[in-house]
């Protein structure tokens, strides 16, 4: 087996990618009800970061993500992207969902190119380009396929080249491997890390899963529970900024499992579990 070499990290800029200042969000409902879903969040992340947002099921995750998408305004707070404060969706912010969202009707190729066309690209660059993101997912041979011929793992492969095809500055990504089942997943992860190395590209990632949390993230913001904030702004240190395609090569790190067992706490108390007897010990 040969292992792939590690790269390394972006170092910090002085100005951030992105930042959120503050940023709260109450959602309004019938009969003068309201939801608090976000409290007073506030993390920045570089270029060329991969920043993984982590936290209990309802403690606020896709509420930050839509509102970077400029999805959802925030009711307190700023969001800005390279200091300039987001108000609505832009192209510079590319997104991927859970749910597969390629058109039934197009092929991969066509897939890959719309949002190109959108854009007044020509036929030749979108061509061109969306062969070389097809290629990057290892989907060449299905270039002409329809996403109904494809698995769930292929499609989602389709997503992430459609979107970055349009070259976003920055890939937010809700879940995006939620729906498979674990060995596709697994693929998925890796074949994501080789990708955003070979393109540079920032990602701020939304997970409820751990394992896949301490793989890609170059930092993670665990959030508490409802009204989510950011509790701990956790650095796997071991990794010293190096990246890894290969989620073996992270085992042979004895302080991977430390990491995992600290968030895997913090996971059970924000989901309101009760520490278990060893725990309360630990
Ligand atoms: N459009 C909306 N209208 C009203 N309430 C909403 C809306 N979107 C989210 N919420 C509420 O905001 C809170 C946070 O929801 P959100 O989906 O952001 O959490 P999450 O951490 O992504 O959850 P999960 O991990 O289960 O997907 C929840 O209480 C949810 O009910």
């Amino acid at each position: 087996m040969t292992l792939q070499a590690p790269t390394t990290a972006a170092a910090p800029s002085a100005q951030p990618h992105l930042a959120l200042e503050g940023v709260g969000k109450v959602f309004e409902l019938r009969r003068n009800e309201r939801i608090e879903a976000i409290k007073d969040v506030s993390f920045t992340m570089q270029e060329n970061e991969v920043c993984v947002i982590l936290g209990p099921s309802g403690c606020g995750k896709s509420t930050v993500l839509r509102m970077v998408a400029g999805l959802e305004s925030p009711s307190a707070g700023q969001l800005l992207l390279d200091g300039n404060p987001i108000h609505g969706p832009g192209r510079e912010r590319g997104m991927v969902f859970q749910s597969y969202t390629s058109f039934d009707w197009l092929t991969v190729q066509d897939n890959v190119e719309y949002g190109m066309r959108l854009n007044g690209a020509g036929a030749r660059e979108r061509r061109e380009r969306a062969a070389e993101f097809i290629e990057l997912v290892g989907l060449t041979k299905f270039a002409n396929a329809y996403p109904r011929q494809l698995s769930g793992g292929m499609k989602q492969r389709v997503a992430i080249a459609r979107t970055l095809a349009n070259d976003p500055a920055l890939l937010l990504m809700d879940e995006p491997f939620g729906a498979l089942d674990a060995q596709t997943r697994w693929h998925m992860q890796e074949l994501m890390m080789s990708v955003v190395e070979s393109t540079r590209t920032s990602v701020l990632m939304v997970t409820h899963d751990i394992e896949e949390a301490i793989f890609l993230a170059d930092r993670i913001e665990f959030m508490s529970r409802h009204p989510g904030s950011v509790l701990e702004e956790i650095k796997p240190a071991f990794k010293q900024g190096q990246r890894f395609t290969r989620k073996e090569q992270l085992l042979d790190f004895p302080e991977y499992g430390d990491l995992e067992r600290h968030v895997m706490k913090l996971m059970r108390q924000q989901g309101g579990d009760e520490a278990t007897p060893a725990e309360q010990g630990a």
